[in-house]
């Protein structure tokens, strides 16, 4: 492969999450929208709507989806607590209903007669529902001997600021779809199939750019403007498989091909953000704002040099900037795959807005991953004075169902 070839296909695979890993049931493997006149009247170009909308991802598979597709443009994070009395027998119950009804969501498809056609006319539209359960979720269905050692509650963190009831969970849902009311209709049929067993705990709602809204596929760009996710690991890389999923003959057998979900909502205190000069800013990430290169230069995709000096004699990349302490490199080479959405829940009390990173990091062990590299973020990070993490959580998301099978089963039923 020449050189040329081998910067497009990362640069592609660091615009796309981890695109292309797993199988989009139609062609249409993101980035390659295609363009067609809208049927208006007033000669709008847009991308043609069979490309966004019919892209459909595999409900059944090795992983569940939504871990590895791109980034969507709209997000739900939802959590459930069983309600009182419910345990296994209804657990059961319900993974079964929202299996069936997240296949059918995935396809296209309406599901059951109460459907309220909210996505009527648009198709798949990239739609994933990705299922995980929590600590509780064991204490609550008595099947504590198979909860994974990995679901140990998270250390505290010196700037935590979390509030419980927007934390944790025994069940957790995420959606992501490329299309609002796709995403919307999913969140309300996994909320009408809950019936009474479950109630909703803390939901949130995110977002990302849209598909076909840069010239070229582009790596996104979170609320403070940055370049975000250059660093994720490929699934071409050596030992990716290893770092994001749990392997076959683990302690927990029915947790084999699945992965271990962090949630974390980081309010992002945007005013002092912005009011923060262009090169303080680059100074805090340690990489460029303008195209994600490294202070050491280069292009988005060039390896940053942690030791390289300035003429002053001190580090190009400062000793506190975010990527210098978030890489592998200088964390034992702790590894996650980070799937965040955006979000703005208007302005707050102190007309500020509401607005951050719902941070979503996929791993096969977080005290390996996510609780070393936070730790040590915790105590140092040039960031922390412009973010304040407001929740958390952490959940197990067994593997993909295989053939008849309903999520959760090998759990549920062994
Ligand atoms: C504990 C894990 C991490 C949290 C929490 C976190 C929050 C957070 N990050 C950004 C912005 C950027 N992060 C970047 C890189 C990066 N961040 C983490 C981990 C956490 N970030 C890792 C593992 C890495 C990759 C490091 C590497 O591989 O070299 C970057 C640089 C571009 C990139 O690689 O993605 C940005 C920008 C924000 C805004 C934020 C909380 C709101
Ligand atoms: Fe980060």
């Amino acid at each position: 492969m020449s050189d040329n070839l081998e910067i497009s296909r990362r640069r592609l695979l660091g615009t796309m999450g981890a695109a292309g890993a797993t199988g989009l049931a139609v062609g249409a493997a993101g980035g390659a929208v295609g363009h067609a006149v809208l049927g208006d009247g007033s000669g709008t170009t847009g991308p043609a709507l069979a490309t966004v909308g019919s892209t459909r991802v595999p409900f059944r598979g090795a992983h569940q989806a939504g871990i590895l597709q791109p980034l969507q443009a709209r997000g739900h994070l939802v959590a459930f607590d069983l309600a009182p009395g419910a345990g296994r027998k209804e657990a059961v119950a319900l993974m079964r209903r929202w299996s069936t009804a997240a296949e059918l969501l995935m396809a296209g498809e309406p599901v059951g007669p109460s459907d309220g056609g909210i996505a009527r006319d648009a198709g798949p539209c990239s739609l994933t529902v990705t299922f995980g359960f929590g600590r509780s979720f064991f204490d609550r269905t008595g099947l504590v001997a198979r909860r994974p050692q990995e679901l140990e509650p998270l250390p505290a963190f010196s700037s935590d600021r979390l509030d419980p009831k927007r934390s944790d969970g025994d069940l957790w849902v995420q959606i992501g779809a490329d299309d609002a009311l796709v995403a919307f209709h999913a969140l309300r049929t996994v909320q009408r199939e809950a019936g009474a067993a479950v109630r909703v705990r803390w939901q949130m709602n995110g977002f990302n750019r849209s598909l076909g809204a840069t010239a070229r596929p582009m790596t996104a760009r979170n609320l403070m403007g940055q370049v975000d996710g250059t660093g994720n690991p490929k699934p071409t890389d050596p030992g990716f498989d290893r770092h994001v999923f749990v392997a076959a003959g683990g302690a927990q057998p029915w947790m084999t091909g699945g992965s271990y979900a962090v949630v974390r909502r980081i309010r992002m205190l945007l005013d002092d953000w912005d009011a923060l000069p262009l090169k303080h800013q680059e100074a805090v990430i340690g990489r460029r704002k303008s195209d994600g290169a490294p202070l050491t230069g280069g292009t988005e995709t060039t390896e940053p040099d942690l030791d390289k000096l300035g003429p002053d004699g001190k580090p190009v990349i400062p000793a506190d900037a975010h990527a210098r302490i978030s890489a592998p490199e200088q964390n034992g080479g702790a590894t996650m795959l980070r799937r965040p959405f955006s979000f703005h829940d208007g302005i707050g009390p102190d007309g500020t807005p509401d607005a951050g990173l719902l941070f979503v990091c996929w791993q096969a062990d977080p005290t390996r991953a996510f609780v070393p590299v936070q730790r040590k973020l915790d105590r140092g990070d040039a960031l922390s004075a412009f973010i304040r993490h407001e929740a958390s959580a952490l959940f197990a998301v067994p593997g993909g169902p295989a053939d008849g099978e309903y999520v959760g089963q090998r759990l549920l039923e062994a």
